[in-house]
């Protein structure tokens, strides 16, 4: 296990795993597991969270019959798990069946089991054929997690700040991403990350996979940026639990010496 120093507020537990390709019920046992190792860790977290599209993996062939329908499964462990160790889960994302469509959903669930945020990813990414089986979500999801307003956002959606934008705009202080992010673009993963954390001032915290799924590897580099754009805490390429502490008070500190919202001149931009 990463462990960083505990003296913030909340303190955060990245869960970078590898994904059975197709493999719901190997991923949830998988996922369940790493899930107690970080509960049972000497430093307990605040909050854990898991990868995007954990469950099925870009199995996207046979989605339809795999994908968790109403994601009943999925939100019955993760509610059941918060309640029982008293974490905030945020579930990363799944694929879930909805009717006939399929979305790609982050849950985000508190220390009482109870879910406070469903966010189907905005932004569909073409480069692994996403847009061809699943369907786009429509709305920003803002939610309060340990008293602090936090925002969804699942991987290809931070090549959109104007998404993040309109989440810090909400209010949101913590942004929560979890993804597939592969190589040859890591030099993206850090760079727009990092500049979501200080063109907003706020908290990024973002959970990827490790593995390889047909010729695509998944580089991990999880990270935990603060609000200055430095980075907290980071992931190697292997499957590992990475641990890092926040403080909300920094964002109101950084946003206040540099006070971005206050010269904001948005009547000049669109
Ligand atoms: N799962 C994703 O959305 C991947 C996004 C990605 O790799 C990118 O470069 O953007």
């Amino acid at each position: 296990m990463t462990q960083n120093n505990r003296t913030n507020r909340i303190h955060i537990a990245l869960l970078q795993s590898d994904i059975a390709i197709g493999e719901p019920e190997i991923n949830k046992q998988h996922l369940r597991k790493l899930c107690e190792q970080a509960v049972y860790s000497s430093e307990k977290p605040d909050v854990i969270m898991l990868p995007e599209m954990w469950n099925t993996g870009y199995a996207l062939d046979s989605i339809h019959t795999i994908a968790d329908i109403d994601g009943a499964d999925t939100k019955a462990w993760l509610s059941e798990f918060a309640r029982e160790h008293s974490v905030n889960i945020i579930g990363g994302s799944i694929a879930e069946k909805r009717g006939q469509d399929i979305y790609n959903v982050m849950y985000a669930f508190n220390r009482q089991g109870e879910i406070v945020a469903e966010y189907s990813k905005i932004h569909l990414f073409r480069l692994m054929d996403e847009e061809k089986y699943l369907s786009a979500g429509e709305k920003p999801v803002t939610f309060e997690l340990e008293n602090t307003s936090s925002g969804a956002s699942i991987c290809y959606d931070i090549r959109f700040p104007e998404l993040t934008r309109t989440l810090a705009l909400k209010g949101a202080k913590v942004l929560f991403v979890p993804a597939e992010w592969p190589y040859p673009r890591l030099h993206h993963w850090r760079t727009l990350l990092t500049a979501r954390a200080i063109e907003n001032q706020m908290y990024v915290v973002a959970c990827n996979r490790v593995g390889t799924s047909g010729d695509t590897t998944f580089f991990g580099h999880s990270l935990i940026i603060d609000p200055w754009g430095e980075i907290i805490a980071e992931g190697g390429e292997e499957e590992q639990i990475i641990t890092g502490g926040i403080n909300v008070e920094t964002v109101s500190e950084v946003r206040s010496r540099i006070p971005i919202f206050e010269d904001r001149r948005p009547e000049l931009y669109f």
